[in-house]
């Protein structure tokens, strides 16, 4: 954990002409950096954050487009993705046994992309002006983070934003909305957001695991006591819905898959 977060401080330190290489609003482009969103263009309001991410799995595929910078970036971070995403299996088979589905039922399509995002806040001199990054609540179907000692993180709960600590060498899982989604509703999905820090540089590793594009999403068969919750859906089609319609508003976007009764 600590070796692949060093590697992302010394990443977000090499020289602007590296790094602008990976420069990209293309949502169509794996590997990429981008600063506050992928619409800075047409986005009223701009947050205060580097992001860069990638793809991770398979490995194979996806490595030669990483970064060759710092020089143990593609042994360190294949590592990492290797061991969150047995990680995730792990979680994902106890979310089964709670909800009572069987086991690796996530597996497969249902947690097919997996990527990394990782962002970066310099210090920011007026924290009251911007956020880190926007209220949103995840799209995918499970997220873990890793967050450095800078905090930032904070969780709406009860109508009041409760800072997250950080606590060594852990990891935070948030569910995404595809779980809430395919539980039948019965998992909630945090809404959250980051403020920026005045003095110290902040970064936090997230990993998101998410739904292949093609694969129909629905509420399991065995969760749907009398009604689904949600009418099936491709996760591209959520995506436009929670992007477009619904500009990060979860309730709204979850409102357009909603079974008509
Ligand atoms: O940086 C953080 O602590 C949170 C990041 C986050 O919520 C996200 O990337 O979706
Ligand atoms: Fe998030």
């Amino acid at each position: 954990m600590d070796d692949t977060m060093n590697i992302y401080k010394e990443f977000f330190k090499l020289p602007g002409e590296y790094k602008a290489k990976f420069y990209s609003n293309d949502i169509n482009k794996s590997c990429k950096i981008y600063s506050s969103s992928l619409s800075y263009d047409t986005d009223e309001v701009h947050y205060w954050r580097d992001t860069f991410t990638h793809r991770c799995h398979p490995l194979e595929e996806h490595i030669p487009s990483w970064p060759d910078k710092p020089t143990n970036y593609r042994e360190v971070v294949s590592e990492y993705s290797i061991e969150t995403r047995k990680l995730f299996n792990k979680i994902l088979d106890m979310i089964c046994k709670g909800l009572g589905l069987e086991k690796g039922y996530f597996e497969g399509e249902l947690s097919k992309t997996h990527l990394i995002s990782v962002n970066h806040h310099i210090p920011c001199p007026n924290p009251s002006l911007t956020l880190g990054m926007p209220v949103h609540s995840d799209p995918n179907l499970i997220t873990m983070l890793q967050q450095g000692e800078v905090p930032g993180l904070q969780i709406l709960k009860d109508g009041q934003w409760i800072g997250v600590k950080h606590i060594p060498h852990t990891l935070i899982v948030i569910p995404g909305l595809q779980l809430k989604v395919i539980s039948n509703d019965r998992f909630m999905t945090p809404v959250h957001r980051v403020v920026t820090h005045p003095k110290e540089a902040r970064t936090t590793i997230g990993v998101f695991l998410g739904p292949s594009p093609e694969f129909l999403i629905k509420p399991a068969t065995a969760l749907i006591h009398t009604e689904p919750v949600f009418r099936a859906f491709a996760y591209p089609e959520f995506l436009e819905a929670f992007v477009g319609l619904a500009k990060f508003d979860a309730q709204l976007a979850l409102n357009h898959f909603r079974s008509k009764s």
